[in-house]
């Protein structure tokens, strides 16, 4: 899951883009990169790292103009490399610079499509394909300054023919900001506006929590398969560029992606947990009528929110049992299982008296790989803890996802083709327990009923998009399980990649 951000302001954006990706790191801990429009070029700084790591001084001051785009990287295709790290570029027509959130699933077609115009993509990624297909149907206008609309039947073609989760913010020199969100709204996207003496600033993020950091004002989520067009010198254009847009945004945001104080589609993403965590509080007091918990722990981070309200509807007490090591980030994101291993002792450490002698019930918003769960159920053992329940807020994941999240074979799903007793047998809990899906679904249409259905497919297997069977999931399992892309990035580092850099 990536994070994406795009200004057309009224002075140097360079920092305010800065800003807006320090709070959408949790989507990608990767890569960071930052374009800006000099005039007539572009300035471009990325790399792989956090953002912090990405963007010293020197690389700051020359990010000069007054728009720009920005991206934090989570990879979900092609390779870790620098050169795979975003905004991508392509130098006609115009000059067009793009930031990309999702994962396409036509992928292979459209490159093969792409080498019969005669373009070429110079690295593995699906975000330079989706570049370059933007780029050809603006190639086709033949026009030397934009009209809002010829930008909107370019996007509608682009529409056409892709197939996945996109939220995009693409820059064109010369020209404007492009922003759009695939027909489904599988990926979030969000409009902003900053009043300033001279004149009308917009943004568009990921999340909304980027344009609160920044002090821009939340106009309104881009809807399914819309465009917004602001030209550089400040006008807003929008316009639906999907032939049968309809709202299906991906119900994983709202368990473990977003900050929980972004809102998403109306949807306040806090308020979608705390919401989680009462009919899952509501299935435990039902299931387990004679349960013996003593006490209520969360697995920081993600969970917190959730678990409070379990043990507030359990009427138990809750505490914070685990400490959080604040300067490592999120384990699920991290890009290896040996690193991913590693870094939840690391990250949290458990407080013995919070455990001694206690039946305690553990809670985390989602068990994926199963890679914590295992862990912590161990430390919360060496703690001292009696009896180790575990609640799962999501219900069991058991199918890959293919919209941007890096969950692309079943085999490393610890659901996979297993029942709940089979999972509490591996991860070690005395007994554990799943949301239902139907509660998930409605914990988030609670706060927007308008949404009719979410993107689901990791619980349930039914892929919106309709093109999803089992050979793309063979071919993805081939692709991209953690060996094949261990693999992959063993020669990075010694390749050569073709991206620029701000030399030392
Ligand atoms: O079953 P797994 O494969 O371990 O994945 C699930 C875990 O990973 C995430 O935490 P993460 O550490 O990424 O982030 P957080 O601090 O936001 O909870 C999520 O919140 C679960 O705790
Ligand atoms: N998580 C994402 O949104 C990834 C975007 C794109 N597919 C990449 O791998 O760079
Ligand atoms: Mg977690």
């Amino acid at each position: 899951m990536c994070g994406i951000v795009g200004i057309v302001g009224k002075s140097t954006v360079n920092q305010t883009i800065y800003d807006a990706l320090t709070v959408l790191q949790h989507r990608g801990q990767d890569a960071a990169g930052i374009v800006t429009v000099d005039v007539n070029a572009f300035r471009l700084r990325k790399a792989n790292g956090l953002v912090r790591d990405v963007f010293e001084p020197k690389h700051m001051q020359r990010l000069q103009g007054n728009a720009g785009i920005g991206h934090v990287r989570y990879p979900t295709a092609g390779s870790s490399s620098a050169s795979e790290a975003q905004p991508f570029y392509v130098n006609s027509p115009f000059g067009i610079s793009l930031a990309h959130n999702g994962n396409l699933t036509n992928t292979l077609e459209l490159a093969e499509s792409l080498i019969r115009k005669r373009r070429h993509v110079n690295t593995t990624s699906d975000s330079e394909i989706l570049l370059n297909l933007l780029a050809d149907e603006l190639q086709e206008t033949r026009s030397l300054s934009l009209s809002a609309d010829e930008v909107f039947d370019a996007v509608a073609k682009v529409h056409a023919q892709t197939r996945g989760a996109y939220a995009v913010t693409a820059m064109i020199i010369g020209q404007g900001l492009v922003a759009f969100r695939d027909p489904f709204g599988i990926r979030p996207l969000i409009l902003g506006k900053n009043e300033t003496a001279t004149g009308t600033e917009y943004m568009v993020a990921s999340e909304s929590v980027a344009l609160d950091a920044v002090g821009f004002e939340v106009m309104r989520d881009v809807a399914p398969g819309e465009a917004i067009y602001i030209s550089l010198d400040g006008q807003l254009f929008t316009r639906q560029c999907a032939v049968e847009p309809s709202y299906a945004p991906c119900i994983f945001e709202f368990v473990y992606f977003a900050r929980p104080d972004s809102s998403i589609d109306k949807v306040s993403v806090y308020a979608s947990r705390v919401n989680m965590g009462a009919k899952l509080g509501a299935k435990i007091k039902k299931e387990w009528e004679d349960h013996d918990i003593d006490v209520v722990i969360p697995i920081p981070e993600t969970s917190c929110d959730i678990a409070l309200e379990i043990a507030r509807c359990m009427d138990l007490p809750y505490r914070q049992g685990f400490v959080k090591n604040r300067y490592i980030g999120r384990t699920f994101i991290m890009p290896g299982q040996q690193e991913r291993k590693k870094s939840v002792r690391r990250k949290l450490n458990a407080i013995n008296t919070e455990f001694k002698g206690k039946n305690v019930l553990l809670v985390d918003d989602s068990i994926v790989r199963g890679t914590t769960s295992e862990q912590i159920i161990e430390m919360a053992r060496e703690a001292g803890a009696k009896k180790v329940y575990f609640a799962s807020a999501a219900p069991e994941i058991r199918f890959p996802n293919v919209y941007g999240i890096d969950m692309p074979t079943s085999n490393e799903l610890i659901a996979h083709g297993r029942d709940a007793d089979e999972i509490a047998k591996i991860i070690g809990a005395d007994g554990i327990i799943f949301q239902d899906l139907t509660d998930l679904v409605e914990a988030v249409r609670m706060e927007n009923p308008d949404i009719k259905r979410f993107e689901t497919s990791v619980f349930d297997g039914h892929y919106i998009t309709n093109d999803v069977n089992q050979s793309y999931l063979d071919h993805l399992t081939q692709l991209r399980n953690d060996d094949a892309k261990a693999n992959r990035n063993k020669d990075i580092g010694t390749n050569l990649e073709m991206h620029n850099e701000c030399h030392p």
